[in-house]
């Protein structure tokens, strides 16, 4: 598989943007004709900038408004034609893409268009130019492959192809199968984006959203094994025009296309057995059976000021590392890990983001497959050195620079509790509070590195994301996606913060980055376990009482269920799976809280209706800008 990336895609001057794109794995560039032009040194020396990267010109693009052309406009355009021949030339490259004409002032005709490109191709023989044609989906005559193809086609040049781009296709909706008709040696280069499905104008959409396959909604992968059954085995460039990736960093951007590339071909190759695809191999997305732990780095204090929290949701203490100043935290099949080591990744952890969720125990169906799978898309492997008798955790690092650890039944691993862990018992028997197990776990991050992470997620494990909400917290927007898997054993929720005057925003900034900002636990009775907290000493988050009144006139409910709500600060929610009850801490340190919900019927979703009133009850409870830290 080579793999190329178009210039326009990733932010920041030639320089930066090559390093990057090399640094990535990439094998080659598409060169921008304007990033060339902004460029200020020679075509040659722009060629051997790309060489010395060690990467290569896969393509030059674009050349516009070029077929069916009247005259005068028909010589000028092979003049113009004839110049960027001789530039590829010092750029050393030697396929140019053409994409079709939007001009006004072309006549249309296939033929005419066919003897444009045939002439073209003539021309382009004598410098040792290939022609690639595309049809923009805005085309003004020609907007669809099959017409581009068919225009090739009667061309009838050795040097004149078809390129295929999975955009203009799917976005137009035409079904990718017609590419299946196609000789895969007639096509001469293969761009891929993805798009979320949003209804806008076409030229817009392509311009400013679109983005890495896997990251939105097109059908890429259909696109893609349509593809592949024609035979073609070049190039396979990401061309994505997004608003925020030129915004971005080059660098993450460049690692998420490359793993977009792989992620796609892996899948490909999956589906479609019968066809030789040439990616590394590496074993399927993962099964994510449940998460095992959630470990916190902290000093002893705040250890203190979390256990005390911990015991009044009705965890008991219940083990301590043979080797570390690290403590279990236990209650139903929940496991708390509370690291106060002065060493290590934890405490490097908390020096860094003060008091965090500085790692995530995932059970999988095979912990070493998981970290192999996660190498193959590019993602750090974790390794620390362990005590002797200890067990050497599988782990990688995850996007925002916490840890994911690998727990599976296949091995040692199962009994990580019995042999890392000394059990204890010292805290009051029986204050359990009904919390089960983790429902989900949610992650706060930059708006802009929200498909950073969704990708990451799930080309790694077996999950879907769902589509994204809009969240309105009263200074600003947040948005919401969810990676889950169909089990639900595996559900995490990101929140992509757009200003640091949002919740999520102030919880960025304050803690340099952490992301983990809230816990959700479960439970099967959701105003049992409310009974058991107060009894604890739990202080719930407020909710306004005009949230009840609205509830009720939203709902109809049954016997004192309103009241019971209200009393409890219980949140809820209905659709016609089934019911949704949410309760709240309030924040603890700079944003973090947990959150205790019960799921009845099968009602998948994570109570979006309700963020905004949990927000600003949660905003109250804040210190308020500006203030000393309490
Ligand atoms: O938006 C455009 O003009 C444009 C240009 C070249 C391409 O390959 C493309 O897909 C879009
Ligand atoms: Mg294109």
């Amino acid at each position: 598989m080579k793999t190329s990336i178009a210039t326009v895609s990733i932010s920041g001057d030639l320089a930066e943007k090559l390093a990057a794109i090399a640094a990535a794995g990439f094998d080659g560039v598409e060169i921008f004709e304007n990033d060339f032009l902004a460029f200020d040194g020679s075509p040659r020396e722009v060629g051997r900038m790309v060489r010395d990267h060690g990467l290569e010109i896969s393509l030059f693009q674009p050349f516009r408004d070029f077929e069916g052309m009247p005259e005068p406009q028909r010589s000028r355009a092979f003049e113009r034609a004839e110049r960027k021949f001789d530039l590829m030339g010092e750029l050393g490259t030697d396929l140019v893409l053409i994409c079709s004409n939007v001009s006004p002032l072309c006549l249309g005709g296939i033929d005419r268009a066919a003897a444009d490109f045939h002439e073209l191709g003539e021309r382009a023989a004598r410098h040792g130019i290939r022609i690639g044609y595309e049809a923009l989906a805005w085309g003004r005559h020609v907007n669809d492959h099959r017409d581009a193809w068919e225009i090739v086609r009667r061309a009838d040049q050795p040097n004149v192809g078809l390129i295929v781009d999975s955009f203009h296709t799917l976005a137009r909706r035409i079904d990718p199968d017609t590419i299946r008709s196609i000789p895969g040696d007639r096509i001469f280069f293969v761009q891929l984006a993805d798009a979320p499905k949003i209804d806008m104008d076409l030229l817009y959409w392509s311009r400013h959203f679109r983005n890495m396959p896997g990251e939105g909604d097109l059908d890429v992968t259909g696109f893609m094994r349509a593809v592949a059954a024609t035979g073609y085995d070049g190039v396979l460039s990401l061309e994505i025009f997004n608003d925020q990736f030129r915004g971005g960093s080059p660098k993450s951007i460049s690692v998420d296309g490359h793993r977009s590339l792989v992620y796609l071909m892996d899948k490909v190759r999956r589906l479609e057995p019968g066809i030789r695809i040439d990616v590394p191999p590496m074993p399927d997305r993962i099964d994510v059976e449940g998460i095992e732990f959630v470990e916190f780095a902290a000093d002893e204090e705040e250890a203190a000021t979390l256990a005390g929290m911990l015991t009044t949701l009705g965890f008991a203490r219940s083990g301590r590392h043979v080797a570390k100043d690290v403590e279990l935290w236990r209650q139903g099949a929940i496991n708390i890990i509370i690291n106060t080591e002065r060493e290590g990744f934890a405490h490097s952890s908390y020096v860094m983001h003060g008091t965090n969720v500085c790692d995530i125990g995932f059970r999988v169906s095979d912990a070493a497959a998981t970290v192999e799978r996660a190498r193959a898309l590019g993602a750090d492997p974790f390794e620390q050195p362990v005590g002797p008798g200890e067990l050497n955790i599988p782990a990688i690092r995850g996007v925002g620079g916490g840890l994911m650890h690998f727990i599976d039944s296949g091995s040692d691993l199962a009994r990580i509790w019995d042999i890392d862990f000394r059990p204890v018992q010292d805290g009051p028997a029986n204050r359990d509070t009904g919390l089960t197990r983790i429902d989900h776990i949610a992650q706060t991050m930059n708006y802009e590195e929200m498909l950073t992470w969704l990708l990451f997620y799930t080309s790694i494990f077996s999950t879907s994301k769902t589509p994204m909400v809009d969240v309105v917290d009263p200074a600003g927007l947040v948005r919401s996606q969810v990676i889950e898997n169909d089990a639900g054993s595996m559900r995490i929720t990101l929140n992509g913060a757009e200003s640091r005057r949002t919740l999520a925003g102030h919880f960025i900034a304050e803690s340099f980055g952490s992301a983990v900002q809230h816990i959700a636990f479960a439970t099967d009775d959701i105003f049992a376990t409310a009974e058991a907290l107060k009894a604890s000493g739990f202080v719930s988050l407020v909710i306004s009482a005009n949230y009840y009144d609205d509830l009720a006139a939203r709902f109809v409910f049954e016997d004192d269920m309103l009241a019971r709500l209200r009393e409890f600060n219980i949140l809820y929610d209905r659709d016609e799976q089934g019911e949704y009850f949410q309760l709240y801490s309030p924040n603890y340190g700079e944003g973090f809280f947990f959150e205790i919900v019960e799921r009845r019927g099968p009602y998948r979703g994570y109570g979006a209706a309700n963020a905004p009133f949990r927000i600003a009850a949660l905003k109250r409870h804040l210190r308020p800008p500006g203030l000393p830290k309490r």
